[in-house]
């Protein structure tokens, strides 16, 4: 059983990341990024030197490690952060509802308690539009916002009406949040001006509900792409950059991370807005996940770890992370097969 000590720092580390805890947001109030015009001189001088990055991510995974209850309110806070995300032709409803309860209750009921963390939900449910309404019916009263991936996904190649229109019929049937897709080859060929104005596009669209932009990066050749692309979406308005939708060859890496997290970095320089990351496809390990956090935090700063700037895209994390919480509770692991669902 986990000591009151332990409990107490696990509580005290997991606070700020709750997005409903008004008074935090009072004293930090994030400002929704507005968008800038495109400034194709700071497009242009946005670089990134591959061997840097590469050499600065092989080291990240050994800098930093957590331990003990420190590690267990990290893995918490991974949790809070976590998008649930069913994204598959064979969704149905029930399929939906069990990812639900889920996301409310993200972890066993007596982990939970032995934990000090009752209350403690992940971030958003991430489905296709179809599975809208039965997520919002269930995940009424929660809190929890339904995300809903948009505009063709994953490809992004329908006609452009249709891909505003869906936005906006996603909207309609209750998302809160929207994860478009760009054009990948509007960056292929180098059309900023073209990106820019569908992004833009889907901003308007979206209305009141927070737009993400999917850069899909495994497609998009070169980390200097990479970093214009981050720029150019964020100055059209983009509340949220992601790297994937989850089905390219390529999906998250820390290479990728590190350059639109420095693209965060310098909007926010330049603009003071803060615009938040998600990085999506592939993460699947606890220990995955407190290397992002980690990334985050040396990159970004604790501000940047609470839901309203950061998720995971992640149909699979949610499990690992649980048996870590039940090995640091009860001092065993669990077999994976127990957490099936997560
Ligand atoms: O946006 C979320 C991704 O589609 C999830 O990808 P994953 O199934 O590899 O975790």
């Amino acid at each position: 059983m986990v000591k009151t000590a332990g409990k107490t720092a696990i509580r005290s580390a997991i606070q700020a990341a709750r997005p409903q805890d008004d008074a935090t947001r009072q004293h930090d109030d994030v400002a929704r990024n507005p968008g800038t015009a495109l400034d194709m001189d700071w497009v242009m001088r946005a670089r990134a030197n591959r061997s840097a990055v590469e050499r600065r991510c092989a080291t990240l995974p050994g800098r930093r490690s957590v331990k003990k209850e420190y590690q267990a309110a990290w893995l918490a806070r991974a949790i809070s952060c976590i998008d649930l995300t069913t994204l598959a032709g064979d969704d149905t409803p029930g399929r939906v509802q069990r990812l639900c309860a889920k996301a409310r209750q993200p972890v066993r009921a007596d982990i939970l308690d032995a934990l000090g963390l009752p209350d403690l939900t992940v971030g958003a449910v991430c489905v296709y539009h179809d599975m809208i309404e039965p997520a919002v019916a269930a995940l009424k009263g929660s809190g929890i916002p339904v995300a809903a991936v948009s505009t063709g996904f994953p490809a992004g190649l329908s006609p452009m009406h249709l891909r505003v229109a869906e936005i906006e019929e996603s909207v309609k049937a209750g998302a809160a949040e929207i994860d478009i897709v760009i054009s990948r080859r509007k960056v292929l060929t180098g059309d900023w001006q073209g990106l820019y104005d569908e992004m833009r596009a889907f901003r308007q669209a979206c209305g009141d509900a927070h737009v993400k932009a999917i850069l899909a990066t495994g497609e998009l050749g070169t980390l200097q792409n990479v970093a214009r692309a981050s720029l150019v979406c964020m100055m059209a308005g983009a509340d949220f950059i992601k790297t994937s939708t989850g089905k390219e060859s390529v999906n998250a890496t820390l290479p990728v991370s590190l350059v639109m997290l420095r693209a965060i970095r310098e909007y926010h320089d330049r603009t003071g807005y803060r615009v938040g990351y998600k990085p999506a496809g592939g993460i699947s390990k606890a220990k995955d996940s407190l290397t992002y956090l980690a990334l985050m935090k040396d990159e970004l700063g604790d501000r940047w770890l609470r839901p309203d700037l950061f998720r995971f895209g992640a149909s699979s994390l949610l499990g690992d992370i649980e048996r870590q919480l039940e090995h640091h509770v009860t001092g065993a692991y669990s077999a994976s097969w127990r957490h099936a669902l997560a």
